[in-house]
């Protein structure tokens, strides 16, 4: 019998997750059935849409999300002991697979094995070549189309899929302005990542600063945040510029009722010809190892940095959480077990 632990979330969230909204429940796992593996967790994502969706499921839930294990024990030889995996398993530290799912992904489940990542760390497999990588490469480049020359506008730059979204858009050849919370995020993605300008949204004004920045307008805006912030992005759009709406954080730990009325839209998305398009990164699953393996090309060859905020411990997968809500990460938060 293997003993193994979980969180569970058992309140629904009021405002920012707080800890007694989740329980650590410890329990044994059942003998593996044929066609199941045992898979010993070794990283763990803490993402935004864990906060969005919260509401989606009734309560007490398991807190599902991407993770990395490695098989321990294994009623399959498609998936040995050794193996890696990646899961939909979320917060727990063993959990059993059925292998027969595997690569099938419906609404809750999406389980893989873990791609050969040529040495770099399995936890680069939740974030620069995982969901969140993965998101960056078709919703910057399936509904923004970028051309080589035009300028592109990311916001939550400094983050697991804004900074994907800036670097593919050097690499493709635009020029790239970040915005992000803090001036050591603003001063990492001018230096580190190479976009041409960041800007940080706490301190500046931003419609002068994006005025100053991209004085020729604005031809593709990648939406990560939402609320005025992105108004003001849009006001300043060139025409028959492109959006891509990917989440909107600013708001996901906002009373519904109490969220302001955003600045009127329609003046420039009628006369600039805007094109608008929200998706969720499900919309592609069937070509996710096509993203996955350009997304690792790209790293291999140096044009990518797959940039990750470590917190170690599995007891500290909420303080990760709630931290990465507030902005402590830069690149992809995740949780070494
Ligand atoms: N549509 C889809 O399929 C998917 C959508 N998403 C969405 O993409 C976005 C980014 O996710 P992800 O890269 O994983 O997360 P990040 O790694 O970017 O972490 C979240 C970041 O959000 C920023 N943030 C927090 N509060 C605010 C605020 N009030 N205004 C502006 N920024 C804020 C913080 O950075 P800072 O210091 O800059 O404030 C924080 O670091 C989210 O909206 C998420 O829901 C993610 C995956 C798939
Ligand atoms: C098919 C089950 C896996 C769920 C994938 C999660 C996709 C996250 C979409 C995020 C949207 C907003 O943050």
């Amino acid at each position: 019998m293997v003993k193994a632990k979980k969180y569970v979330v058992k309140k629904y969230f009021e405002g920012v997750p707080k800890r007694s909204d989740f329980e650590l429940v410890e329990y044994e796992l059942p003998p593996l059935k044929d066609g199941e593996v045992l898979v010993k967790t070794e990283w763990v994502s803490v993402d935004p849409y864990l906060r969005a969706y919260n509401r989606n499921v009734p309560v007490p839930y398991d807190q599902y999300g991407f993770q990395v294990g490695i098989v321990e024990q294994s009623n399959d030889t498609n998936y040995p002991v050794g193996a890696r995996i990646v899961t939909h398993k979320g917060w727990c530290d063993y959990t059993v697979v059925n292998t027969s799912k595997v690569s099938t992904g419906n609404s809750t489940e999406v389980t893989y094995k873990l791609p050969d990542l040529k040495g770099m760390s399995p936890s680069i497999g939740i974030g620069a070549v995982g969901m969140p990588g993965i998101t960056a490469y078709f919703g910057f480049l399936e509904l923004c189309q970028p051309k080589i020359g035009e300028t592109v506008v990311v916001t939550g730059a400094a983050g697991a899929v804004g900074s994907i979204v800036g670097q593919i858009a050097k690499i493709k050849g635009c020029k790239v302005i970040g915005f992000a919370g803090s001036d050591d995020k603003v001063k990492w993605l001018e230096k580190e990542l190479g976009f041409d300008k960041a800007i940080n949204y706490k301190t500046a004004d931003v419609q002068k600063a994006l005025q100053a920045a991209a004085p020729n307008g604005v031809d593709c805006y990648f939406d990560n945040v939402g609320g005025e912030i992105s108004s003001i992005i849009m006001g300043q759009m060139n025409k028959r510029g492109r959006v891509s709406v990917c989440g909107s954080i600013s708001a996901y730990n906002a009373d519904p009722t109490q969220i302001p009325k955003a600045t009127i839209l329609q003046p420039s998305i009628v006369f600039k010809e805007l094109r608008i398009e929200g998706f969720v990164v499900q919309r592609w699953l069937d070509r996710w190892p096509e993203a996955i393996t350009q997304l690792i090309t790209w790293i291999k060859m140096g044009q990518l940095k797959p940039a990750e905020h470590v917190t170690v411990g599995f007891d500290k997968i909420f303080d990760a959480f709630v931290g990465m809500l507030a902005g402590e990460n830069t690149g992809k938060a995740v949780v070494k077990i």
